[in-house]
């Protein structure tokens, strides 16, 4: 009890550390940590007003949450089962105390009678041990019914954060709001569950008030005829009390705090270490000779950074230990034995009634601590069910999110046949900043591209060629001007529809962590099933002879995500399952993800990301469900014989759709093209056919020029 950590309640308002009024900082080694000042969190009132706000807030979101638990199967029956037993091991602390009452009455009989009755004694004692093996059983019928309980919870609450991540679109998961209402929702989810902690805390809660009062209630009617009973009782528990409050400002500490290291040594020994650890360094490690040299500086900044290089947790605890000796702690022991003295002058004063004072002192004292421990928990648990019911809320307000990009009514197409002819595509005065940037990726850009032609968008790095395509893909919103398709703004249209009739190759494809097949598979949802298709699209992607020289075929994983789990292992073994063993999640210890198995070559990559795209806009021509077709840069890792051979394969079976590729390579493609749009930072410059804007004799041309001469 008392146990859990603590996260501070989502508040409003800023962490500003350079405000001093506001926030304590201190240096921890090479850290400065800064801490917000405890005064703010005891502001009478505030923080507790803020704390039931909080949980007035949640309360309606934890009723859904205990309907949508009790709705889980099984759950209701094991909901009951869990409340039962807990409500009758909260009740053993004070039938114990009973028992205990009931002894001190055989030693007052004793003292005045000078005999015992068997009978009682032997009641109590069997009631003690019947105490002691009901508080075991239902201990392990605890662990029985939460284990069951927590898992089935945990499954269906993962379901529910997996559903509310997977429909956001990509300003609002780049949000860091979202993250952060996401992270809170998810961080303990997947290991745990919000819900069960609820339970859990909730239930502690309710069971420690009724463990108190009910020990509170025997204890009074105990300690009603006992002489020094209420003196005994009064010390044992203002000590308890006070044990709490010296130990309370460690426990309540700087909820709000944050640390960094502004020493360079650190740093750099830091980056050393990554250096040498991380596998993907190693070629260039061992080919530039650097193993040596880079030694040699890391024992330099070592040398300077001394004896407070550790990282922050370790350096935080060294200074929390440092920080626990105060005036109250060192009271805290004496006071500790109070009543032991208080009783020892009372026995010296009345001889006779040492029996019975030693009777109810050990009693009270039983008591008073199991009272104290009790006590703590339960404001520490009070505070932890606000943040709980604060939790639940943003469990459930997560599949509230709203996506910035805005759904449209439009059906798209009007009508689905006209898809084949390709759809048109026009930018008036369209301009785009991306979240959280002051400068224009793209600046008044207009153009206008017919049903069915060939774009090519040429241009510099970073001159906004990859941005046009995210935009008519919807990816991002235009921050002005406006883009239509097919002559009508483009917001107007449902995005599952407008989607669903385009197909889009990324420049910064992945590969998801899933089979080849499904890599490729997933590019059309409606063909999942079908391995035919699978296959022709990835020999339309160029990737068929290589997926089936990998020992699995279509069904090899390119980046597994599960490990195995193995204990060391002897030595000799280096294949366990099939697979190599692999220690990268050891040596990860420091944090750093071993290399993903990359079994392919950049190239590999990029026809298994083109397969994908065939999945989508090609295989599935007999449905005709996609009219557009955008590349960005499809060809950048292919060889040209692989290169020549995409290109003649898109354009053969682009058929009439209309077809956008963004690339810095001229001659394949813009030979060929409708339109060419040359752009340089953030502008459309030139625009026309091949022949045209060779004639105009300007960048295009230029630039042509210069790759043309190459081959010269
Ligand atoms: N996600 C992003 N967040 C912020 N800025 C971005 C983002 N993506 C691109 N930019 C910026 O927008 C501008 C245009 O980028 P864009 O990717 O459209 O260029 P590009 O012409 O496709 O470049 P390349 O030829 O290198 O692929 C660049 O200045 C880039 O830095």
């Amino acid at each position: 009890m008392g146990g859990r950590k603590r996260k501070p309640l989502a508040r409003a308002g800023v962490f500003d550390p350079e405000d001093a009024a506001r926030i304590k900082h201190t240096r921890i080694g090479v850290w400065d940590l800064y801490e917000e000042r405890q005064s703010d969190l005891r502001i009478p009132g505030a923080s507790r007003l803020e704390t039931a706000s909080q949980m007035i807030q949640g309360l309606p979101y934890v009723w859904r949450m205990l309907k949508d638990v009790c709705n889980i199967r099984r759950c209701s029956m094991l909901m009951t089962f869990y409340f039962l037993v807990e409500i009758a091991a909260s009740l053993i602390p004070a039938i114990s105390l009973w028992y205990s009452g009931q002894l001190l009455h055989l030693v007052e009989t004793a003292v005045e009678k000078r005999s015992v009755d068997k009978d009682v004694l032997l009641q109590v004692a069997a009631g003690r041990v019947a105490c002691a093996v009901a508080e075991r059983l239902l201990q392990y019928s605890r662990s029985r019914i939460s284990l069951p309980l927590n898992m089935a919870i945990k499954q269906f609450y993962s379901s529910h954060i997996f559903h509310a991540m997977a429909r956001l679109d990509v300003p609002t998961s780049e949000d860091p709001a979202v993250q952060r209402q996401l992270e809170s929702a998810w961080s303990t989810s997947w290991k745990s569950s919000v819900a069960w902690e609820t339970i859990e805390v909730t239930s502690n809660v309710i069971m420690t008030v009724i463990r108190l009062l009910s020990q509170v209630s025997v204890l009074i009617g105990v300690l009603r005829d006992q002489q020094d009973g209420p003196l005994l009782a009064v010390l044992s528990f203002s000590q308890s009390l006070f044990q709490w409050f010296s130990v309370r400002r460690f426990a309540f500490k700087s909820l709000v705090w944050a640390a960094t290291t502004k020493n360079e040594d650190y740093i750099r020994m830091q980056g050393f270490k990554h250096l040498v650890d991380n596998p993907s360094h190693r070629k260039e490690v061992v080919a530039g000779g650097l193993g040596e040299h880079v030694t040699r500086l890391y024992r330099e900044a070592a040398s300077r950074v001394g004896d407070d290089a550790g990282d922050f947790p370790e350096m935080r605890r060294a200074y929390v230990v440092r920080d626990r000796l105060t005036f109250m702690s060192i009271l805290r022991e004496p006071m500790r034995e109070l009543p032991q003295i208080v009783f020892t002058l009372r026995a010296v004063q009345y001889p006779a009634s040492i029996p019975i004072s030693l009777a109810s002192l050990t009693l009270i004292n039983h008591t008073a601590n199991s009272f104290s421990s009790s006590l703590f928990g339960l404001f520490g648990e009070s505070f932890s069910l606000a943040e709980q019911f604060a939790s639940v809320r943003k469990l459930y307000e997560i599949s509230k999110i709203p996506n910035r990009v805005i759904d449209g009514k439009l059906p798209f197409p009007e009508n689905q046949q006209t898809l084949g002819l390709g759809v048109s595509v026009e930018f008036r005065n369209v301009s785009f900043r991306y979240p959280g940037t002051e400068k224009y990726a793209l600046h008044n850009v207009s153009f206008k591209i017919g049903a069915g032609q060939l774009c090519v968008i040429v241009g510099v790095n970073g001159s906004g060629k990859s941005t046009i395509l995210k935009l008519i893909s919807r990816i991002y919103d235009a921050t002005g001007g406006m883009i239509l398709i097919d002559g009508q703004d483009i917001k107007t249209f449902k995005l599952a529809d407008l989607r669903r009739a385009m197909s889009i190759l990324f420049q910064d494809y992945t590969y998801f962590p899933l089979s080849i097949k499904e890599n490729i598979s997933l590019g059309n949802p409606n063909l999942s099933q079908d391995e035919d298709k699978i296959r022709e699209a990835a020999r339309l992607g160029g990737a068929e002879d290589f997926i089936d020289k990998l020992p699995e075929g279509f069904d090899t994983y390119l980046n597994r995500p599960t490990h195995d789990y193995y204990s060391s292992l002897p030595e000799g073994t280096t294949t366990l399952f099939g697979r190599q063993v692999d220690y990268s999640h050891v040596r990860g210890v420091g944090g750093m993800r071993s290399t993903d198995s990359a079994t392919l070559s950049g190239g590999q990559m990029q026809r298994l990301a083109v397969a994908r795209t065939f999945m989508r806009s090609l295989v599935s021509e007999t449905e005709s469900s996609v009219g557009l077709l955008l590349f960005d840069e499809p060809s950048a890792s292919l060889d040209p014989t692989a290169e020549h051979d995409l290109f003649e394969r898109l354009r053969a079976l682009r058929g009439n759709k209309t077809m956008i590729f963004s690339s810095h390579r001229f001659g394949n493609l813009t030979r060929h093209a409708d339109l060419i749009l040359y752009m340089d930072d953030s502008e459309i410059m030139e625009e026309g056919t091949h022949e045209g804007l060779l004639k105009e004799n300007g960048e295009y041309a230029r630039i042509w020029g210069l790759q043309a001469r190459a081959f010269l």
